[in-house]
């Protein structure tokens, strides 16, 4: 089905007002909210902006081909100026994604989908709902901060290059169609809460979302911990999904299982909480671990968890969960959760021995709490070292907590730098060091200036049976210095300066890379 709305059919159906003479007829055949994206017969959503408003941007659009401007009072005049009809909305951020659904023809109806939120866990529980989806055979995509990939009905692997955990709506939308024209049965994505507070993800009615956790981050665009919370809380309402799966191990998962307004399943790692599945018992199993979940009314089953750590049981049963809320049920589901295999740079494992030594995206003080506490259970650490640092123009005031973390947990701490971006590396680092220097802990602490001289300090210093965590990149292949996107990834810098052999190839078709 190829995309395309006459104007007027759009303004009517968004409640916009159309003006512009003999902009009724005029065919819009995609959107774009940004003007460098634009293409030839795109609408081009204006939207006031935190820095600029996007009209300033309309004869750029205009020139780059756009049908039509989507805009705002305020950016009205700068986009009639240009000459383009302009569908008028009192919410054009809102109504963009309206727009982009009408434009491509609802996709989100056309196939199954996936919402998963949460502070930590999103990307790791689509990547596993993916490769069990894949192994059972229905053809499944994925969107989120590892990029887009999705397989067509006919088997072909197709990749798009999508840069936000959650992209812009008219992007999603754009996604969901191709995904849809090719075949594609099932589409999970990621929902971050800037997603849900800039409309990224509406216009789609998800089969099933999930909620995993929340804990401090991204308090430089929420202010309250509560107004984050309401943001991710806002996706489990009936003009977003239709049932549910939550995480009941914090408060905040506790609150939401109370106050959803769609029918939710809970889940729980504590064996003394009261949950629709309770993980009841994690043992330990290679480089993941072989779980016992209690479901209601008593019945126990087994469950492999491909990764390990409590937080990566919850993440199976999560997986497991959403499998039951789009139709696939029992043992055949559970043995697809069983052979998902890793999610590539979440305690994605470098070496084994002498040194263990694993690359995880803990960019949060939850997150890297979970991983050094999975790691010190590992019978063989016996030193843990963990190289950190927190990223520039990004919550500040996770920085300390996150060092304070790490030197608790671990008992040599490497400060370094993720992702700088505008500030100056020295000061995010002295802000994590403040926390670390806080802890009431014992930890080696050094700050070295440069992640890859920050590796090899951390190979030099193990000794055999000491463990290394290089934490909050993951699979991400940039350093972002000043604006400028530098190569780099922890994997392949561990793997050398541990004199690694790089794995042999996966069976799944790789995510695109991660870029920042
Ligand atoms: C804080 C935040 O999310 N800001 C988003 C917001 O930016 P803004 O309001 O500052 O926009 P602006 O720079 O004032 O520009 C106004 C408008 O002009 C447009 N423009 C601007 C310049 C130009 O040349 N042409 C043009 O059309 C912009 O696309 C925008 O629509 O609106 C823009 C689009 O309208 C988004 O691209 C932008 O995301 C920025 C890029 C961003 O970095 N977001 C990150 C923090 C983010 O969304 N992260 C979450 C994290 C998830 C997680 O960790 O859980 C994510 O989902 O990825
Ligand atoms: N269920 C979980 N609870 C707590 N921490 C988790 C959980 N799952 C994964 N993590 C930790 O959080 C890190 C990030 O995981 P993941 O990439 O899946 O999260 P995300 O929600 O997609 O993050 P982002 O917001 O950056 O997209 C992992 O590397 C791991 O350390
Ligand atoms: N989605 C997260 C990723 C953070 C990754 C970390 N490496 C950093 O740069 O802070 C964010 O944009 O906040
Ligand atoms: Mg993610």
């Amino acid at each position: 089905m190829s995309a395309g709305i006459e104007a007027a059919d759009l303004a009517a159906r968004i409640g916009a007002q159309l003006l512009g003479a003999d902009a009724a007829g005029a065919l819009l055949t995609g959107a774009s909210l940004d003007s460098r994206s634009v293409g030839p017969g795109d609408l081009y959503c204006a939207l006031p902006g935190s820095r600029v408003h996007g009209a300033a941007f309309a004869q750029q659009a205009a020139q780059a081909g756009a049908a039509a401007a989507l805009t705002d009072a305020a950016g009205a005049s700068l986009c009639t100026d240009t000459g383009l009809p302009v569908l008028l909305h009192e919410d054009p951020r809102r109504a963009s994604a309206e727009a982009a659904a009408l434009i491509h023809h609802r996709p989100a109806e056309r196939l199954r989908t996936v919402g998963v939120t949460g502070t930590n866990g999103k990307t790791s529980v689509t990547t596993m709902l993916r490769s069990a989806l894949l192994d059972l055979g229905v053809p499944t995509g994925v969107m989120g901060t590892s990029g887009t990939v999705f397989r067509g009905a006919d088997g072909t692997d197709h990749e798009i290059a999508t840069v936000r955990t959650t992209p812009e709506s008219p992007d999603v939308q754009a996604i969901l169609a191709q995904m849809a024209r090719a075949g594609t049965a099932v589409a999970a994505m990621e929902v971050s809460s800037h997603a849900m507070v800039l409309h990224r993800a509406d216009a789609i009615v998800f089969d099933a979302v999930c909620f995993t956790n929340l804990s401090q981050d991204h308090l430089d665009f929420h202010p309250t911990m509560e107004d984050y919370f309401a943001a991710k809380a806002s996706l489990f309402a009936p003009e977003h999904a239709r049932a549910g799966v939550v995480c009941v191990d914090d408060e905040w998962g506790r609150r939401l299982a109370q106050s959803a307004r769609i029918p939710v399943r809970t889940f729980t790692t504590d064996p003394a909480r009261e949950a629709d599945a309770v993980i009841t018992r994690i043992a330990p199993d290679g480089f993941g671990a072989d779980l016992r979940v209690r479901r209601t009314g008593g019945e126990e089953i087994s469950l492999r968890a491909p990764l390990p750590g409590t937080h990566y049981a919850a993440n199976a049963v999560a997986v497991m969960l959403l499998l039951e809320q789009i139709g696939h049920e029992g043992a055949a589901a559970r043995a697809a959760i069983a052979r998902a295999g890793s999610v590539p740079g979440r305690m994605e494992l470098i070496s084994q021995e002498p040194v263990l030594g694993v690359v995880d995206f803990s960019h949060t003080e939850d997150a890297l709490r979970k991983a050094l506490a999975t790691l010190r259970a590992v019978p063989s650490t016996r030193r843990l070292i963990v190289v950190m640092g927190a990223g520039g123009d990004r919550d500040r005031s996770k920085r300390p907590a996150m060092g304070r973390a790490a030197a608790e947990l671990a008992d040599v701490v490497i400060v370094t730098d993720d992702n700088p971006r505008s500030e100056d590396p020295a000061s995010i680092r002295a802000e994590v060091l403040q926390g670390a220097h806080a802890a009431a802990a014992a930890a080696e602490i050094h700050e070295v200036p440069g992640r890859s001289d920050a590796i090899a300090l951390a190979c030099a210093l193990a000794d055999e049976s000491d463990t290394i965590l290089v934490a909050g990149k993951g699979a991400e292949t940039g350093q972002d210095v000043g604006g400028t996107v530098l190569p780099f990834d922890d994997r392949e810098e561990l793997r050398r300066r541990l004199a690694v052999a790089p794995p042999a190839d996966s069976t799944l078709p790789p995510h695109p890379a991660e870029g920042r």
